[in-house]
C-alpha cells in the first residue's frame, strides 16, 4: 500500500482562491487588510519565510507593511516597532517572526501586540479565547493541520490522536482544536518524557508529528491505514527539510502529508486567514 497525500500546496490554494473572493468584498466596503511582519535579524530561513508571507498577500489582495531590526535590536527597539504596528491603521494584522535573538523577552513582546491585531493566534488573550471556546485569531501551524485533515474527509470524529511534541507555537495547541465538539477527537500527546512513545504511536489513527526529531516516526510504529502529518522541519547537512516522518511510512500509512508541500504551505494560508476574519470582524464592528 502506498499512502494518498495530503495535499497542503493544493489545499492552501483552494483557501487563497476563498479568501481573494473575501478580500474583494472587503475591498468593496473600504476596507483593505494589510498584514505586517516584523523581523529581528538576517537569519535566511526567516527571510525566506517572512518573504513568502508577502507573496502570498499579493496574491490575494492583502496589503504589506515590513518592519525590520538588525540582530542587535534592544527589547525597546522591539517594543517600539509592536507598538508602531498596534497603531498602524493600513495594519489589521500581524505577526513577530519567531525566535527572536537571545536575550529578547518573547513573551513581553507577544504581549504587547494588539490582540484583535494577531495574525499568529499566539497572543496569550487569542489562547485563552481557544481553550474558552470563543472565537478569535487561531494558531497557524495547528489550524493548518486540522484544515488538512477536513479538506481531504479523513475522520476525526472519534479518531485517536498522538501529538508528538509539547512546543508553545505547535504541539501544545493541536490538542485544544482537535478535542472541540466540532473535531471530537481523542488525543495523546506525547513528549519526551514519554516513557513508550512507540507503544502510543500504534494506538493511533492519526500522528501529527511535531517534535522536531528526523525520522522519530518510523513505520513498524505506524498502525496501517493510519494518516500521518508532518510537521516538523530539520536541515540536513546540505540545507535540505528532514521532517519527523520516516519516509517508510508511506508504505504502511493511508495517509501521509508530505514535508515541503504539506504542512508549511497550510501555516502560510492560515495567517491569511486569520488576517481576513480579523478585517471582517472589525467590519462587523463598524456597522
Ligand atoms: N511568528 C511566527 N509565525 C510563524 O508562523 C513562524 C515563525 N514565527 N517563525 C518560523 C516558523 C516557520 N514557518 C513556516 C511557514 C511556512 C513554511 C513553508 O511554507 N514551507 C514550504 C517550503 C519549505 C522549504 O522548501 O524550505 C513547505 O513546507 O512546502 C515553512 C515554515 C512559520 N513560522
Amino acid at each position: 500500500m502506498t499512502a494518498q497525500i495530503l495535499d497542503g500546496k493544493a489545499t492552501a490554494a483552494a483557501i487563497k482562491s476563498d479568501l481573494t473572493v473575501r478580500v474583494a468584498a472587503l475591498k468593496a466596503q473600504g476596507i483593505t487588510p494589510g498584514l505586517g511582519t516584523l523581523l529581528v535579524g538576517d537569519d535566511p530561513g526567516s527571510r525566506w519565510y517572512v518573504n513568502g508571507k508577502h507573496r502570498d498577500c499579493a496574491q490575494v489582495g492583502i496589503g504589506s507593511i515590513q518592519r525590520e531590526l538588525p540582530d542587535t535590536a534592544t527589547q525597546e527597539e522591539i517594543e517600539d516597532v509592536v507598538r508602531e504596528l498596534n497603531a498602524n491603521p493600513e495594519c489589521t494584522g500581524y505577526i513577530v517572526q519567531l525566535p527572536l535573538p537571545k536575550g529578547i523577552d518573547t513573551n513581553r513582546v507577544l504581549e504587547l501586540m494588539d490582540p484583535a491585531k494577531d495574525a499568529d493566534g499566539l497572543h496569550p488573550m487569542n489562547l485563552g479565547r481557544l481553550v474558552l471556546n470563543e472565537t478569535g485569531p487561531l494558531p497557524c501551524t495547528p489550524q493548518g493541520v486540522v484544515q488538512l485533515l477536513r479538506h481531504h474527509d479523513v475522520e476525526i470524529n472519534g479518531a485517536h490522536v498522538v501529538v508528538v511534541g509539547r512546543g508553545v507555537t505547535i504541539g501544545r495547541s493541536i490538542p485544544l482544536l482537535l478535542t472541540r465538539k466540532s473535531e471530537n477527537a481523542t488525543v495523546t500527546q506525547c513528549h519526551t518524557g514519554t516513557r513508550d512513545l512507540s507503544a502510543q504511536l500504534k494506538q493511533a489513527d492519526i500522528i501529527v508529528a511535531a517534535a522536531g526529531v528526523p525520522h522519530i516516526i518510523k513505520p513498524e510504529d505506524v498502525k496501517p491505514g493510519a494518516a500521518v502529518l508532518d510537521v516538523g522541519v530539520s536541515r540536513d547537512e546540505h540545507g535540505k527539510i528532514v521532517g519527523d516522518v520516516h519516509p517508510g511510512v508511506a508504505e504502511v500509512a493511508a495517509w501521509i502529508s508530505p514535508n515541503p508541500g504539506g504542512v508549511g504551505p497550510m501555516t502560510r494560508a492560515q495567517l491569511l486567514v486569520n488576517v481576513v476574519e480579523a478585517a471582517e470582524r472589525n467590519a462587523a464592528d463598524a456597522v
